[in-house]
């Protein structure tokens, strides 16, 4: 018998555009990247007021497509900064939509994932979901202890293409996600290193605000000590720290790019200072895979590259030197967000997984 046909957009905002998709069943048949003047994004004074510009633009953009949204089954969204939640596909409700509206744990642009997707489907009475956000908390309690008792070690991560991809290298390995223990690495803007045990992400490093190894735009861990003594120095604000770590830290500090296609241009030509920040990075990755591997005790089924960075042949290879000893390396270069987003909504959709409530009994830990 034939499955039952679902047609479902998928809207994936990011800092400076919007990716939607329209999706039969598993199948891509319009894929566009909206891109968003810098100057009509920083209109706006925080990334919820633009909420209704992006809706209107994603309508916009499929009416003048010809595609008729009525015929549409579900609206599935990247989902934000919401408090910490198992991995999954979940039902956008109200409750996640105050914690989207307000920014509880922090300001994102996939914020507007779930809120746009609600509102468009809201419209249509048909369901809108997110998955996969990148809050998914699935640590193990040891994982939490930092070391310092007022702070406890969050998950943040590149959680949805993490998750995605250690699906499909299962799914090419006949084994079950459920069966393995990955270390899946996602080198895009950010880096972040996660541990899957048997299906759950149970220690990663904060991809957003603070630890790991260094990326093309973040910072990553910098020593404790001298990084306080330069927030007290009198010198700097608060906001000013904040932007060396995230958005003008890394290559971008070291460099002025984010763009690691440029850094091996400027390393062909013989730049020695890009050459060692370059390694640098390489290096922290594998460190941080090194760190992951004991985690599982050396029981590791494969680890995985994945992300833009998994692109670059050189970097990947200076990785590979390092950690080959592990396990096999995979490599998936760049993401696929709006194939998974599809996926997740079509595994509810089909039944195939128990659709997700943002929980009631949420944990109000600020990040
Ligand atoms: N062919 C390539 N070779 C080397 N690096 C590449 C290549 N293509 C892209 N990159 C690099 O990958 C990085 C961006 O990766 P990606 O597009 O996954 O990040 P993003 O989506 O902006 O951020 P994030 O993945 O953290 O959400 C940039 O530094 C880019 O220069
Ligand atoms: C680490 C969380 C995802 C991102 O890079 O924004």
């Amino acid at each position: 018998m034939q499955d039952k046909e679902y047609r479902i957009l998928i809207i994936n905002p990011g800092s400076t555009s919007t990716k939607i998709g329209i999706f039969d069943n598993e199948f891509s048949v319009f894929e566009k990247t909206i891109r968003h003047e810098a100057k009509v994004i920083n209109s706006f004074s925080n990334i919820i007021d633009q909420y209704e510009f992006r809706k209107n633009t994603i309508l916009e953009t499929l009416d003048k497509e010809g595609i008729n949204i009525s015929k549409l089954s579900a609206v599935c969204g990247r989902g934000g900064l919401l408090r910490p939640i198992e991995g999954g596909t979940y039902a956008v409700n109200k409750t996640m939509l105050v914690d989207l509206r307000s920014g509880f744990s922090g300001q994102h642009a996939s914020n507007l994932g779930g809120i746009i997707a609600y509102e468009i489907a809201s419209g249509l009475n048909i369901p809108s979901f997110i998955v996969d956000p990148v809050v998914v908390d699935e640590l193990e309690p040891i994982a939490r202890i930092s070391g310092f008792s007022l702070i406890e070690r969050k998950s943040i991560f590149h959680a949805l293409n993490q998750k995605a991809v250690a699906r499909r290298v299962a799914k090419e390995l006949g084994r079950k996600y459920q069966e393995l223990n990955l270390i899946v690495t996602h080198m895009g803007g950010g880096i972040t290193v996660g541990v899957h045990k048997q299906g759950k992400v149970i220690d990663v490093n904060n991809g957003l605000h603070g630890d790991g190894p260094f990326s093309p735009e973040r910072a990553g861990t910098v020593p404790a000590g001298d990084l306080i003594a330069l927030c007290f120095s009198g010198e700097h604000y608060r906001e000013e720290i904040m932007k060396r770590l995230v958005g003008h830290g890394g290559l971008v500090g070291y460099l002025g790019t984010n763009d690691a296609v440029e850094v091996e241009k400027r390393i062909e030509a013989g730049d020695e200072e890009a050459k060692m920040v370059y390694d640098a990075m390489a290096y922290q990755v594998a460190k941080e895979i090194g760190a992951a591997s004991a985690v599982l005790s050396g029981k590791v089924d494969a680890i995985i590259l994945t992300g833009g960075l998994a692109y670059g042949k050189g970097f990947v290879k200076s990785i590979t030197d390092r950690i080959n000893w592990i396990a096999d390396t995979i490599v998936h270069p760049g993401e696929n967000e709006l194939q998974a987003l599809a996926e997740g909504a079509l595994r509810v959709l089909r039944g195939e997984e128990d659709v997700k409530i943002y929980p009631e009994n949420l944990k109000t830990a600020k990040i």
